[in-house]
């Protein structure tokens, strides 16, 4: 019955959607206090909806909830209130009982990619055993030729053996991206994924995300700091303050850096410089 429950209220969300964050908020501190003086409301409120096939780059002034709001959405951390729904289904929130921390885990493990700055390799793993271990997380069948399909795809077809420690950053990267890829998952969050690598290997980096998109009609949502960076996205959702301070659709490198700028202007003592992060 309950069941049946869930199956209802999911069925009312739009096909075609990856994501939908439905009046997420999220406050940290010392939620005890009657005065609420120490309280952040890190997310305030933030409705969101992106298209399956949707790059989307999230940027804002240090501090305005920007890896609150992706570790909301991908299920890392559960919102104080509101709904996030992940292919048509609640992930958190939501008015039926809370899924339990296995039964999350084992969602976002099935639903959901990650692609971190630092790549969160497992040094003594080959790159064909780190692009497949979310499959032997989940207790999947894992075959050596999806490894090496995945790996070729993202150009490393010829590293399947070499441990992280023989690869650049750039290589590196590439393999987090295919280990987020080897799930298929519903979305894959990038978190500052060229914080750490040059112009050139940011710049492949970017590419072969886009092209999960374009090409394999994957949806990827990315933090960064970086309006080069951004420029790759489809659209840009701005955050100030844990609100929601508009979006730029096809945005070019100097139409990102000007609103940003003018974010500056709305918040109170900072500066362009801090929230480009240059
Ligand atoms: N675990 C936590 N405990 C207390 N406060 C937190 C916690 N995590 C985040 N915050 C606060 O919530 C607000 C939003 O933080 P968040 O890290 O999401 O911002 P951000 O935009 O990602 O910042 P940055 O660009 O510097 O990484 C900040 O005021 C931060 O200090």
């Amino acid at each position: 019955m309950r069941k049946n429950h869930r199956h209802a209220r999911t069925s009312e969300y739009g096909r075609g959607e990856a994501l939908r964050l439905v009046r997420v908020t999220k406050t940290y501190g010392d939620t005890g206090t009657a005065e609420g003086g120490a309280l952040v409301k890190a997310l305030d409120d933030v409705t969101l909806s992106l298209p399956t096939g949707s790059f989307t780059a999230v940027m804002g002034p240090s501090g305005s909830g920007k890896s609150t709001l992706l570790h909301c959405a991908a299920g890392l951390d559960r919102p104080d209130s509101g709904l996030v729904v992940v292919d048509g289904e609640e992930m958190t929130g939501g008015p039926g009982p809370a899924r339990g921390e296995a039964a999350l885990t084992k969602f976002r493990r099935t639903r959901i990619g990650f692609v971190f700055q630092q790549y969160n390799l497992l040094p003594t793993l080959t790159v064909a055993q780190n692009t497949v271990l979310p499959l032997r997380l989940a207790g999947r069948r894992v075959h050596r030729a999806r490894a090496e399909q995945i790996l070729t795809g993202v150009g490393l077809g010829d590293r399947l053996g070499h441990t992280p420690d023989q690869l650049s950053g750039g290589q590196r990267q590439r393999v987090a991206i295919a280990r987020a890829l080897v799930t298929e998952p519903s979305v894959i969050f990038a978190d500052e994924p060229t914080g750490a690598l040059d112009t050139r290997s940011a710049r492949d980096v970017l590419r072969l995300l886009q092209e999960t998109v374009r090409l394999h009609g994957r949806t990827v949502v990315m933090v960064t700091h970086d309006p080069v960076a951004a420029s790759y996205a489809d659209t840009v959702q701005f955050l100030a303050d844990g609100r929601l301070a508009g979006q730029m659709r096809a945005p070019t490198v100097d139409q990102i850096a000007e609103r940003l700028a003018h974010l500056g202007d709305d918040l109170d003592g900072t500066s362009a410089t801090t929230m480009t992060g240059v």
